[in-house]
Order: C-alpha cells, then sequence, then structure tokens
C-alpha cells in the first residue's frame, strides 16, 4: 500500500535544511547501527544542497561513520565530469570533499567524458548495471532498497530528471533513463525512474521558497505522476515533505499540519 505522504513545515529555508540535515545524520547513524551499512541517494538543486551545506556545517557529522555510507544519485545532468553544472560536483562542494568517505561506496552516475561519450542511454544502462549488481537477494526490484532517497522539487513539480508530461515519467521496465530535450537546462540528463525511486525505504522530498508553493500544492492533491511527477514519488515506508512555509503557503488547510515548526 502508498505510505501517506507526512508533512513537516519549517518557519524557513534555512531552518528547514537545518533540521532536514539532522534527520538526516539519525537517519544514518540508526541504519549503519542495525544493518552495518547506510544508503542514501542524493538529488541535485538548491534545496538538496542546502540540506548538504547544512551537514557539513554540524558538528554531529561526526556520529555518521562515513566510509559505511553508499552514496547514489537520483539524478545528473549529463556533462562532462569536472563541468559545475554536474550535481555530484556541487555535492562535493557542499559536502562530499569534505569528510572521509570510502570512493569505492561512491556511486556517480556516468558523465558524457567517461566510458561510454556522448551516449546517454548506454550510461543509463551502466548506471542500472550497478544498482542491479548493488542489489541484495532481499530487495524485490533491481534497485537494493536505499535507506532514504532525497528529492528536490522544482517549481514545476519534477523530480530527479522525470518532468510532466515527459516521456521518463511513464517508464515502467527501466530503472535508469537517459533523458533528451528536458525542459530544464542542462538538457540531456540522466535519471532513476519511478519504479526505482519507489523502492527506497524511505522518500524526503524537499521544497523550499515560494517559487515552490504552486507545485507542492499541485503534486500533494494527486493530480497524478504524469501531470505532477512529485506526487508518483513514495517509499516502501515513509514518504516525508520537508517544506518551509513559503512553499507550503497554497497547501490547502487540510494538508497542512497543524504542529509545524
Ligand atoms: O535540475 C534539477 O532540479 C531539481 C530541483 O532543483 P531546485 O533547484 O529547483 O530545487 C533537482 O531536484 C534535480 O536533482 C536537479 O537535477
Amino acid at each position: 500500500m502508498t505510505p501517506v505522504p507526512q508533512l513537516v513545515v519549517h518557519h524557513d529555508k534555512e531552518l528547514m535544511a537545518q533540521a532536514a540535515a539532522a534527520r538526516l545524520i539519525t537517519k544514518i547513524v540508526d541504519a549503519q547501527s542495525a544493518r552495518g551499512l547506510a544508503s542514501v541517494v542524493l538529488t541535485g538543486g538548491r534545496n538538496g544542497n542546502a540540506l548538504l551545506a547544512a551537514i557539513a556545517a554540524s558538528p554531529a557529522r561526526d556520529a555518521v561513520d562515513w566510509s559505511r555510507l553508499e552514496l547514489w544519485w537520483g539524478d545528473e545532468r549529463f556533462v562532462p565530469s569536472a563541468d559545475p553544472e554536474r550535481n555530484a560536483v556541487q555535492a562535493a562542494d557542499e559536502l562530499l570533499a569534505h569528510v572521509p568517505l570510502d570512493p569505492a561506496r561512491v556511486h556517480y552516475m556516468p558523465a558524457s567524458d567517461g566510458l561510454d561519450g556522448a551516449d546517454v542511454e548506454a550510461a543509463a544502462e551502466r548506471y542500472a548495471e550497478e544498482l542491479a549488481k548493488a542489489a541484495g537477494p532481499e530487495d524485490r526490484t533491481l534497485v537494493p532498497a536505499f535507506d532514504v532517497l532525497l528529492l528536490g522539487v522544482g517549481p514545476d513539480t519534477h523530480v530527479a530528471s522525470l518532468f510532466p508530461e515527459h516521456p521518463g515519467v511513464r517508464e515502467t521496465a527501466r530503472t535508469v533513463i537517459g533523458v533528451r530535450g528536458a525542459p530544464k537546462p542542462p538538457p540531456t540528463r540522466i535519471s532513476l525512474t519511478l519504479p526505482a525511486i519507489r523502492a527506497a525505504r524511505e522518500v524526503w522530498l524537499l521544497a523550499a521558497g515560494e517559487d515552490k508553493a504552486d507545485a507542492v500544492a499541485l503534486a500533494l492533491s494527486s493530480p497524478g505522476e504524469l501531470q505532477a511527477p512529485a506526487s508518483g514519488a513514495y517509499g516502501t515506508s515513509r514518504t516525508l515533505w520537508l517544506l518551509d512555509r513559503a512553499a507550503a503557503a497554497k497547501l490547502p488547510p487540510q494538508l497542512y499540519p497543524p504542529a509545524s515548526a
């Protein structure tokens, strides 16, 4: 059964990033205590980067055993590996370059100067194979049951690189796709699909700022994932929307959580 989304509304985007960082640190520490390893899927975008920066600034980051963290990406801009537009380059600037990760556990999506060159479909297939190898027999799909999968919500309700009415949002067979002609630049990207996203134990959707208010209201009024891809993103045990007041401003009153800080 699809878990009902839970909403937490913070006062502003800075507080939202700090609270999300505290939440993610705790989640990673708990997963490492329970299973030895934790796995997190990172997002790009302003809110995802603010969350990483807040982790970097938190003294509690030292509670994480960074060498026992598997990192994946939900999407990537298909540009050369050192291009500042890459989500991975931005994540390195904000956090990854400042913590002692095990490089073998950091699963970058391919870049356009990688083994497949400019062939984005082959690059997507390569990432799908890497995910499939990591999926254990206990996983019911071709991707691991990630502890937390982060998604920034775009102002048009896109998540990862799945855009409204775009072919990728209809994909049901593959776990990773090449995206061409994305409405947001750069046009060529790699993305997890909705079935891959839904293999995560917990999916956390991040949206802050007034430019996200329409998207949040639309996605949470269930118009369907074709029109609002964010509405099709949920986890097997929890779906959490982390918002600030500006992004929650257009939610219908029955959805607005009463006791958010
Ligand atoms: O292009 C992308 O945009 C979305 C949302 O970004 P935001 O800056 O509007 O929050 C992001 O989630 C995705 O990973 C990224 O590739």
